[in-house]
């Protein structure tokens, strides 16, 4: 019995044994796999965030060495097993051959009546040996490794730099060159001079520093692997952002590049120039970059935080496109921060505004025509920290409406419709300061910051909804049909007038353009809301305002030159001289002479004309009647607004917009 289950037993516990081993062998070889999984995820995020986010891809780098490591205890205990399963399967048959040798023995021993029990031993010592041979090698592989403490960090600093620069060289290839994309960087004209040789790094370097050195006003880049490098002027203004990439060694300048350098009117391109830097030039590479960069932004904040407001209903619908294919990839040159939201509905920009962080922004930009400037600033001036809001976050404006007047006042009818000038003017622009009018009615006070109509102008404003399809010109044909059909509009107004002299109204105006002086936003007193100073509405105002009573076809005031493309109303308005223009015309002067301020009022001659009455202004209040049976509009900002009494005060220098020039377009007068 105990010799059968013996051997039984002895029989049974190999053969589960290479099983039990077997089965092992196949659970850590599943386990391999999963391991193996989880690090190649690893090294995935790690090459993800390789140039965006150090630390994770660090962590990342981390995790996976820790999966290989438990990968490679598990191959030290799949080499023991399969060791023990050998030396198992080895002592089975070695088991049978002393069972063979056993039975040669005995008969060898029957033969020859003798056996040599030695060389039994003997062969049972090697095999002894062998498995201990096999059991110190097991031990050894399968000794635990420590988990990341023999990890060393500059292998693995070493193997993320490898990665992010994988990642940049694949980056690198996506980025359209303007070595490639040429055609637009003149390369030949006579006005190019060429000044470095293509290989000749050091002297591309050394030429951009001095070209800086020389000038404020331009720098010289010169593409680089071109067959023919060759110079091109480039202001100062055009220069977005300037940075050495330590990594790719390289030093990348983003530039808005004009195809008409000396017509401040054409047309500009963003293009990205690399340039490759020698590994004994970094440091000289580091210090272009922060001297460029000082010198295109001096005073000037850069990368700008700026929130974003897109209508995306405002003049045709085109916002959206405008900013997405037009000015973000502008804005994102020049490295700016930007916050984007569409507004939803009428009054949403309001909310913005009157909600924003001031400490998060340098400005609002509005992608809109001017209603949502308009709510924009009534937005901030219902803050109870009203004057300190719109101080400290500046207004700035892309075109995307129908007329755009304070754009096209600010840069021309031609460049402020233009997106990428407009980028430019946030980008570069500094806060020029912006004088603001409370409107007051009866039972409500607003503010404005481009124009109050009554008359014939409002009707073009207003009673032309139904044309929008035309686009600006709607207003322009309002006009013609309100003065061919010779209408006046009665009203009665009492005006605080600064000055009444066209002539030295125009003088003050010219004087003013020439001067480049910024005017500060008003900072006496920028704490808590805007009050007004003259009357409320209800009381009698001093006789030293003026009093109209009178049939009128235009009462038309303005801060701003351009109310409309093709109409330069009024050619003397300043944004900051802390008074409002105002344009009159009395009734019953005839068409022709009507026509005349008509055909006059592009060029701004109509200022000229008899029949017009300009004013400087500081406030009014007027009443606007209306004849039985007959309609009337009141504009506020080119909006309806109530036709009843209401009054006007202007507040110097309230708000701040982002501009290139410290004042309104050269209107020539
Ligand atoms: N999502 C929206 N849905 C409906 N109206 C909106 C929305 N967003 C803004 N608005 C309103 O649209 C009006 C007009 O907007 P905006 O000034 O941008 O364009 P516009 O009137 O075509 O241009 P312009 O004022 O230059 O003529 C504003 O009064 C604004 O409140």
């Amino acid at each position: 019995m105990n010799l059968f289950f013996g051997k039984a037993k002895s029989k049974t516990t190999a053969k589960d044994a290479i099983y039990k081993l077997r089965e092992t062998l196949g659970m850590l070889e599943k386990r391999q796999t999963f391991l193996e999984t989880k690090a190649e995820n690893e090294l995935k995020i790690a090459k993800l965030n390789a140039t965006k986010n150090r630390n994770a891809a660090l962590m990342a780098l981390k995790r996976k060495k820790a999966y290989e490591s438990n990968i490679e205890k598990i191959n030290g205990a799949r080499m023991t097993i399969e060791t023990q399963m050998m030396a198992i399967e080895n002592a089975n048959v070695n088991l049978e051959t002393m069972g063979a040798m056993r039975a040669g023995a005995e008969a060898m021993k029957n033969i020859h009546g003798s056996m040599d029990i030695d060389k039994v031993d003997a062969t049972m010592d090697d095999i002894r040996d062998q498995m201990d041979v096999a059991n110190e090698i097991s031990e050894a592989i399968s000794r635990p490794v420590g988990m990341g403490d023999e990890l060393d960090e500059d292998d693995l600093l070493n193997e993320l730099e490898e990665l992010e620069q994988e990642e940049l060289d694949a980056k690198m290839l996506e980025t359209p060159s303007p070595v490639v994309s040429a055609p637009n960087v003149p390369q030949s004209s006579p006005g190019y001079k060429n000044v470095v040789e293509e290989d000749d790094e050091e002297a591309e370097l050394r030429a951009l520093q001095a070209s800086i050195a020389i000038s404020s006003r331009t720098c010289i880049c010169i593409p680089a692997a071109s067959t023919n490098p060759a110079s091109i002027p480039v202001s100062n203004k055009h220069i977005l952002y300037a940075i050495y990439n330590t990594r790719t060694n390289m030093i990348q300048l983003n530039i808005l590049v004009s195809d008409q350098p000396n017509d401040p009117e054409s047309s500009l391109y963003l293009h990205k120039f690399m340039y490759t830097v020698k590994d004994n030039q970094k440091e000289k590479a580091i210090q272009f970059c922060r001297i460029l960069m000082s010198f295109v932004y001096q005073d000037l904040i850069a990368e700008k935080r700026l929130k974003i407001l897109i209508n995306p209903f405002g003049g045709q619908s085109k916002a959206k496109n405008i900013f997405d294919l037009q000015v973000k990839p502008i804005l994102e040159a020049a490295k700016c921060k930007l916050d984007i939201q569409f507004t939803e509905h009428q009054g949403h920009a309001l909310q913005v505004a009157r909600d924003l962080d001031i400490n998060d922004y340098d400005a609002i930009v509005t992608v809109s025509g001017d209603g949502v400037i308009h709510e924009v600033i009534n937005g901030f001036l219902q803050r109870a920290d009203a004057k300190e809001a719109i101080r400290k976050v500046s207004l700035g404006i892309i075109p995307a409406g129908t007329s755009n007047s304070l754009s096209i006042s600010m840069l021309g009818e031609k460049l402020g419709f233009d997106p990428i000038h407009t980028s430019l003017q946030i980008i570069k622009g500094r806060p020029l300061a912006m004088d603001i009018c409370s409107v007051t009615y009866e039972d409500r006070r607003y503010f404005s910051f481009l124009s109050h109509s009554f008359g014939i102008a409002a009707y073009a404003d207003l009673g032309t909804e139904h044309m929008r399809w035309m686009g600006d010109t709607r207003t322009v044909v309002g006009l013609l049909q309100e003065i061919l059909s010779n209408k006046t509009y009665k009203l009665e107004a009492h005006v605080l007038i600064a000055e009444s002299d066209k002539q030295v109204i125009k003088e003050t105006c010219r004087a003013s353009l020439k001067s480049s002086v910024w005017k500060q936003i008003n900072n006496t007193s920028h704490k808590g809301a805007v009050v007004d100073t003259i009357p409320p509405l209800s009381e009698p105002l001093p006789e030293t305002w003026t009093k109209i009573e009178d049939d009128i076809s235009f009462f038309l005031s303005s801060k701003v030159p351009l109310l409309n493309r093709g109409m330069l109303s009024h050619p003397c308005a300043s944004p900051n001289d802390g008074l409002i223009d105002l344009l009159l015309v009395r009734g019953g002067k005839g068409i022709t002479k009507q026509l005349g301020v008509f055909t006059n009022v592009d060029t701004g001659k109509h200022m000229d004309l008899s029949i017009v009455e300009y004013y400087k202004v500081k406030a009014f209040r007027l009443n606007p009647i209306v004849r039985p049976g007959k309609s009337a509009y009141v504009s506020i900002d080119g909006e309806h607004a109530p036709v009843k009494p209401f009054q006007v005060e202007v507040h110097p220098c309230l708000a701040s917009i982002l501009s290139l020039n410290p004042t309104f377009i050269d209107t020539r007068v």
